[in-house]
């Protein structure tokens, strides 16, 4: 076969699936309208998403490259829901920090990004309706819990309805070569993960602490002799060469991201389901609780004690568990646990985050 004669097959098979994805909008238009007759279902339904990727990726077994396949579908995906009624979804700004793509990993690029600063203010941002969902950072695998964020939880309504594990390559960025670097921005989280290589190849150069990897990268663009401690998306954005490549202390650096909106997400069978709660002042009130988790076996994999803020010295719990509210064992601890406990809540129920390529 000749070059155009491939050419040809190739314009047939994309005539094909153009006609399919005009079919797909179809359908999901008239998705759209049952929803909205009907109320059973919120136009995002991060549970439908989840299934339609592990089925298609499972079905893929490699033959077209995993990556791109995720991408193609989340675009899609994206596309579609937006003629259901396009989504804003709020992120730590301003734009290139990780939240920002994350966020367009989880959402596709057919929705309206709203930058916000700071992570608390995510979720006045979505509780006010000024975006449908937020994408907030939890935790770091070498810097631990965030904390600002986690306090959030214990004052909103909100739900949580998704995760994602994004593996973070922190960089060092400038206009200017390395030995010019009179001064460095960044997020003091992007420091601590970056402590030991900053201290052997930086020391004495000024650290300034500021709201986001992003804000860093902007101020970096706009002083000479200036560096931001910040991924690659934050480079690209503002136009930074890398003068220090991966220089964070911990090789699998990961961030861990929840997707908060006003809903929780339905079963998938690989879920996960995070409370919070205030136990009784008095002896083995905690091993109770777990005790509760043990007997009903509901794997614990977060365990995190705040102040609670209303009396000192007194502790809430913020708890992850594996498995969905509804599941039956997961449904009887939480009402055992509810009856030992002070105060409890579920934050939210939803699909186990994948681990998303880094950025
Ligand atoms: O199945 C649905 O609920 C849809 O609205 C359709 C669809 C899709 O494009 O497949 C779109 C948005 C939802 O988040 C999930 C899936």
């Amino acid at each position: 076969m000749k070059l155009e004669d491939y050419r040809n097959l190739l314009d047939q098979i994309d005539d094909q699936i153009l006609t399919l994805l005009q079919e797909r909008a179809a359908i999901v238009k008239r998705v759209g309208e049952f929803k909205s007759r009907t109320g059973v279902e919120r136009i995002y339904a991060p549970h439908r998403e989840r299934e339609i990727l592990s089925r298609l990726e499972a079905q893929n077994r490699g033959q077209f490259p995993s990556d791109g396949l995720h991408t193609i579908y989340t675009e899609i995906i994206s596309a579609c829901r937006a003629l259901e009624r396009p989504l804003s979804i709020a992120f730590l700004g301003p734009a290139g920090s990780f939240g920002h793509a994350v966020s367009s990993h989880l959402f596709g690029k057919s929705v309206k990004f709203v930058a916000v600063t700071p992570q608390p203010d995510i979720f006045t941002t979505v509780e006010s309706g000024r975006a449908d969902y937020g994408v907030v950072a939890i935790e770091n695998s070498t810097h631990g819990t965030v904390r600002d964020v986690l306090e959030m939880f214990q004052y909103t309504n909100l739900q949580i309805c998704g995760e994602c594990f994004l593996p973070i390559k922190q960089h060092l960025l400038s206009k200017s070569p390395l030995a010019q670097i009179k001064k460095i921005y960044s997020h003091p989280q992007a420091f601590a993960q970056c402590r030991q290589w900053l201290g052997q190849n930086m020391s004495g150069v000024q650290q300034i602490e500021v709201s986001s990897t992003s804000e860093a990268a902007k101020l970096a663009a706009s002083e000479p002799n200036t560096a931001a401690v910040a991924g690659q998306l934050a480079g690209e954005t503002y136009g930074l060469s890398v003068v220090g490549e991966s220089i964070m202390d911990g090789p699998n650096n990961t961030t861990r991201f929840l997707v908060i909106g006003s809903h929780s997400a339905a079963r998938t069978g690989r879920d996960r389901t995070s409370i919070l709660f205030a136990v009784k002042d008095k002896v083995g009130a905690l091993w109770e609780v777990l005790q509760v988790l043990k007997n009903y076996k509901v794997n614990m994999s977060k365990i995190e004690s705040l102040p609670s803020h209303t009396k000192a010295w007194e502790y809430v719990f913020f708890v992850d568990l594996e498995g969905h509210a509804e599941d039956g064992n997961v449904r009887k601890a939480l009402t055992e646990i509810n009856e030992l406990c002070v105060m409890m809540k579920i934050l939210g129920t939803y699909p186990i985050g994948e681990q998303s390529e880094g950025f």
